[in-house]
This record gives C-alpha cells, sequence and structure tokens, in this order.
C-alpha cells in the first residue's frame, strides 16, 4: 500500500489511519488517492438516514463526500483536493461513515431488496 498522503499531513498517523480503514473494508482506488466503501442497508429509508447523516456531517466539517445511492446501498468517496492527496480530514469521515452505518445498521449485499421487489411499508 503506497498512498498518495496530502502534503503537509502527518503521513505516519494518516497511513496508520488509512491501513485501519482498509482493514475495515475500505479501498483505495487504483491511484491511492482516494477512499471507497458501499453499505448495503435493509431499507430505502436505512439508505436515505445514512445519506442524510454523512451529508449534514460533511457540512459541517466542510469536507464533502461523492455520495452515491441505490435503493439499497450507500457508496462514499472521499479524497482531498488541496493540497491533493489523502488527509486526516478524509480518515475521519471514513470513520464517522462507519459509526453512522453501525448505529444504523448494515446488511450482506445478498439481503439487501432489489428495487422491484418493493412493499409499499419499505418505501
Ligand atoms: C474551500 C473549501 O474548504 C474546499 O473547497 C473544501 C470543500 N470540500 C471538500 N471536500 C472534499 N472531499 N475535499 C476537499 O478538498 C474539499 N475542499
Amino acid at each position: 500500500m503506497q498512498p498518495k498522503i496530502a502534503t503537509g499531513q502527518d503521513e505516519v498517523k494518516v497511513k496508520a489511519e488509512l491501513e485501519a480503514l482498509v482493514n475495515g473494508g475500505w479501498q483505495l482506488d487504483n491511484e491511492e488517492i482516494q477512499l471507497e466503501k458501499t453499505y448495503h442497508l435493509a431499507s430505502y429509508r436505512n439508505v436515505k438516514f445514512l445519506a442524510i447523516e454523512i451529508m449534514s456531517r460533511s457540512q459541517l466539517k466542510n469536507h464533502h463526500p461523492v455520495l452515491t445511492s441505490t435503493f439499497s446501498s450507500v457508496t462514499v468517496h472521499w479524497t482531498t483536493h488541496s493540497p491533493r492527496g489523502l488527509s486526516d480530514k478524509d480518515t475521519f469521515m471514513a470513520k464517522y461513515c462507519d459509526r453512522a452505518a453501525n448505529s444504523i445498521g448494515t446488511v450482506n449485499p445478498e439481503e439487501s431488496k432489489k428495487c422491484g421487489s418493493v412493499q409499499s411499508s419499505q418505501i
């Protein structure tokens, strides 16, 4: 693992945090400059809760994710644009995403509902 750490960061600290995040299911992209994770959720209601939770915290932190949602999943990407690279803001927000997802509750991908098999009570 050779992640690109943003200039001015505590490299040892950020690299250690990245290693822990990767062990916890986060992935680095090919350039090793971006963190990515997909959470699978039991309902669209929980997709919405998790997205709102992440967006609210990122607004407070002024550090914004690329966030994609489906009927049963939320995918989050973190990187820092200036100075370019991974920073402690990315690791902070990635850890926050894990805490939020844990408190809402995630499911295995095969347990998540597919769009089309929805019951009205789950909308
Ligand atoms: C000026 C402002 O602080 C910056 O543009 C912020 C806003 N949100 C951001 N979000 C993310 N993910 N990376 C950044 O580098 C970043 N920069």
